[in-house]
Order: C-alpha cells, then sequence, then structure tokens
C-alpha cells in the first residue's frame, strides 16, 4: 500500500491553495511537485500550494519562531516561492483553527516577508496586519496588445504594477503575463493588477499573478491598488492624517483594505475550507521523478 500525505483545499475569495500540514518540515516540496499539486486537471489544482510548518523546523523561519509558531510556506502553482500571499494567510489562519492549533482571536504567522499579525473574527471573516507598503519612485508601463498605461509600482512585500484603466476587459484574456517596462525595474517579475473605479472608495480589480496566472483574487494586489488609488485620490492618510478604507472588489469576492497613517495596511475579507483527502505519495514522487 502505497504512503499517503495529507492535505486540504481552501480559498480566500476564490484564490485557491492546496493545504499540505507538515509540521516538522518532513515532505520534500520541490518546484515539480508543486505544479504536480496546483494541476487543476491532473493534479489537485490551486493558484498555489500554503506549505504549514512550524516555524523552529524551517530554516527560512527558525528566526522568527519566538514571535510565531508557524510558518506560511508559499509557493506559486508554478512551483516558484513567492515572499508573501494574502489571502493565503488568511486560508493559513483558517486552515490553523479547522485544525484545532489556534482559536478565533488575535495569533501571528511568519512568513518570507516577516511575521503578520492574524485576527479571527467570531463572525468569521479573517483580518491580516499586512505591514507597510513600500512605493519605489519612477513610474513603469503595463501594456496589454495595442493599449500601454502608466502603472504605480507598489511592493507588499511582493512586487506589484497597478494599473488604473476605463474597463477591465482592456487587460484581455490575461493567458500570460501583460510586459511591464522597464522590465529592470522588477528583476525577479511583477504581479500585474488592472483597476477601475466602482464609487467612492470603491473599485474592482483583475489581476495577473507572477508564477499562477489570472487569479480570482490576490490578498497583496489588493492593498497595492488600495494604497496607489488612495495617492490617486489625494488620500494618503501620512498626509490627511485619517486612516483610508477602500473596498475592492475581485472576479472571486470583496476584500475591504484600511491603511492608517503610520503606514500600517489591514485587509479583511473571507476564508474557507472545502476539502480534506490525502495524496498519494507515490503518486506525487513520479509527477517529479
Ligand atoms: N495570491 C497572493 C499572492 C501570491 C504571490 C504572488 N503570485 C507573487 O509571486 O508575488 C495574494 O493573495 O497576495
Amino acid at each position: 500500500m502505497s504512503t499517503r500525505i495529507a492535505f486540504l483545499k481552501g480559498h480566500g475569495t476564490e484564490n485557491d491553495f492546496v493545504i499540505v500540514p507538515d509540521p516538522e518540515n518532513a515532505l520534500d516540496l520541490p518546484p515539480a511537485a508543486v505544479a504536480a499539486l496546483c494541476d487543476r486537471r491532473a493534479g489537485i489544482g490551486g493558484d498555489g500550494v500554503l506549505h504549514v510548518v512550524r516555524s523552529a523546523a524551517h530554516p527560512e523561519a527558525q528566526g522568527m519562531a519566538a514571535e510565531a509558531e508557524w510558518f506560511m510556506d508559499y509557493h506559486n502553482g508554478d512551483g516558484s516561492v513567492a515572499e508573501m500571499c494574502g489571502n493565503g494567510v488568511r486560508v493559513f489562519a483558517r486552515y490553523l483553527q479547522h485544525a484545532g492549533h489556534v482559536a478565533e482571536g488575535d495569533l501571528t504567522i511568519a512568513t518570507r516577508a516577516g511575521v503578520k499579525t492574524v485576527h479571527i473574527a467570531k463572525d468569521g471573516d479573517i483580518t491580516v496586519g499586512m505591514g507597510r507598503a513600500r512605493l519605489p519612485e519612477g513610474d513603469v508601463t503595463v501594456t496589454v496588445s495595442e493599449r500601454s498605461w502608466p502603472a504605480r509600482n507598489v511592493n507588499m512585500g511582493n512586487p506589484h504594477a497597478v494599473a488604473f484603466v476605463a474597463d477591465l476587459a482592456h487587460a484581455g484574456d490575461l493567458y500570460t503575463a501583460p510586459p511591464v517596462s522597464p522590465a529592470a525595474t522588477y528583476p525577479d517579475g511583477v504581479n500585474v493588477e488592472f483597476v477601475v473605479d466602482r464609487g467612492p472608495r470603491h473599485v474592482a480589480m483583475r489581476v495577473h499573478e507572477r508564477g499562477s496566472g489570472e487569479t480570482r483574487s490576490c490578498g497583496t494586489g489588493a492593498c497595492a491598488v488600495a494604497v496607489a488609488t488612495a495617492r490617486r485620490d489625494g488620500a494618503d492618510p501620512a498626509v490627511t492624517g485619517t486612516p483610508a478604507t477602500y473596498t475592492v472588489d475581485v472576479p472571486g469576492g470583496r476584500l475591504v483594505i484600511t491603511e492608517r497613517p503610520d503606514g500600517e495596511i489591514e485587509m479583511t475579507g473571507p476564508a474557507v475550507i472545502v476539502a480534506e483527502g490525502e495524496i498519494d505519495a507515490e503518486w506525487l514522487a513520479h509527477a517529479f521523478g
């Protein structure tokens, strides 16, 4: 009988993940294994993998172990590693609650972008302290077919280019990554958000994610969009002295983002566990062997 590896499936505003609990970091998860798990036809299917490891057991997280017991070892669907995943943190927290590792209330989670504070509310939504955005100087340009837009470079621990467009359909099919220039601005690739206005402090976006393609939602992307929109609207909280809250609609739902005058950003949204099962370890080994 072949060995089985436990997994769960979850999503946050339809940004979906294969969750692999591995507290002692005993599993081998090379990029090809992650890509096989995320394959929507030949695997389980997901935009990425949330590898759940105790911080003390992971070389990239040991330094955060005193502050956060659990490390979100996040991988994009193509097997690449990213610094941060906002929807992933909410789903990771929901998994910890589901597994009985934490109760509702406050907790911390280690990520490659540092320790994140999380609040699991009684009503079910989860709020993540996403830290501060960095806005490197210099505009960039996003192009789709014959259209180009100036875009804002926003770093939420991971890189984003935020373009305001007249119509979300102008982003096209997003089967391939939209070119962003100058390319040297993003030596490790970039997530690209297309944004339209929906009303006062209310926008809608589509996203092409580095390493995953078009997804139904991106939490760090929604934060980048809120920050870029506040700057465009003259509502930078550091200047006005008042928090700026934006509702960001994504194809998979809605996220609410607040930036405070000290620059700290909070994101609130849902997180759902939809299934639990077992991976055939032999299949997985063949998938990357
Ligand atoms: N979907 C995520 C972002 C995942 C990482 C991204 N694709 C990257 O490579 O930076 C989110 O919810 O933030």
